[in-house]
């Protein structure tokens, strides 16, 4: 009784239009979406972070932790063109400010994912569903017979490398460089979007003393714009195994106004779609996803039909 009922909240998000009429293939995600319990193929699969614990410790605007029932809504009316088998597994909930104990709940959720053989596509949740995403994925590299190495390529306003009493929004990647040191791995981290405005000096300062690249919001036009090409290619050639995050201040504010922080410059959804092509056709995407949802400060759900149309990109 109570999976039946735990399956029946899983999947109510997921309804939309239906096109019986219609002779060719008409379905659309809310169709063919199934609880990863039941999962008899490896897929694509949905793990929500529903937290706005990082954004309030980082002094932003709550709202992140109902950004995955919105993507959901939007997703649901997707039209499937996918070959891969689509799986909801669930929200991990971060319960008031304990952060540390949804991230590590997250991170368990990941490598069950993993080990199933399925892509983790997050859906955040503020930022700080990264270091519980790149966490999952260390440690499911590190069962591998052969561990790969691992790179992470955020595409962000922000380089999220804050030093910080607690873990938040602002300090994933900080977090990221402490466990690659850890365990005893090279940091392997590529900002693209960065807005010289949105990073205090002390904030590039940690950038270099980690090695870090990035690329300001201004040089990056398009793919081959020369700092987002060599950038990528660096990166490329490092790693085997890529954690690809999608922040969505990312985007300008009038494409994507439904965050924390709004960008006044950002970078074109075109060239973030583009970026996301050429990973996923060159490089090993085993865990993706998208952070900074806030459906309290949409517009007309703008932000999360942008999120939505990431989501399925990444999804392919
Ligand atoms: N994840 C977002 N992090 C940004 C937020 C900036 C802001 O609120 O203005 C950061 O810490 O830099
Ligand atoms: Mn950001
Ligand atoms: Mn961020």
């Amino acid at each position: 009784m109570r999976q039946a009922d735990d399956e029946a909240a899983l999947m109510a998000p997921w309804q939309g239009r239906v096109d019986p009429a219609e002779a060719g293939d008409a379905r659309r995600w809310h169709q063919v979406m199934r609880p990863a319990s039941r999962a008899e193929a490896p897929g694509r699969a949905l793990l929500g972070l529903r937290s706005d614990a990082g954004v309030v410790r980082n002094q932003g605007r709550p709202g992140a932790s109902e950004g995955p029932l919105a993507l959901r809504r939007q997703l649901a009316n997707q039209a499937y063109h996918l070959t891969a088998p689509l799986y909801d597994a669930g929200d991990v909930v971060c319960q008031g400010d304990d952060l540390e104990a949804a991230q590590q709940a997250f991170v368990g959720r990941v490598t069950g994912l993993l080990e199933q053989g399925h892509r983790v596509i997050g859906l955040g949740g503020g930022h700080e569903i990264a270091f519980a995403s790149f966490s999952g994925l260390l440690t499911h590299a590190q069962r591998q017979a052969r561990m790969p190495r691992l790179g992470i390529l955020n595409l962000d306003a922000h380089l999220d490398l804050r030093q910080a009493e607690r873990a938040s929004s602002g300090t994933p990647f900080r977090q990221c460089a402490e466990l690659c040191q850890e365990a005893g791995i090279d940091f392997h981290y590529t900002c693209l979007g960065v807005s010289r405005g949105g990073n205090t000096p002390a904030l590039f300062a940690r950038a270099e003393s980690l090695g870090v690249e990035w690329v300001l919001d201004e040089q990056c036009r398009a793919l081959d714009s020369p700092a987002v090409k060599a950038a990528l290619e660096r990166l490329l050639a490092r790693v085997d195994w890529l954690y690809l995050t999608v922040c969505l201040d990312a985007l300008p504010a009038w494409v994507a106004p439904g965050v924390s922080a709004p960008s006044a410059r950002g970078i074109e959804l075109a060239l973030v779609e583009e970026i996301i092509d050429h990973l996923a056709a060159r490089i090993a995407l085993p865990v993706v996803d998208v952070a900074e949802l806030n459906p309290r400060l949409d517009i007309d759900a703008r932000t999360a039909r942008v999120a939505a149309r990431l989501v399925e990109r990444l999804a392919r």
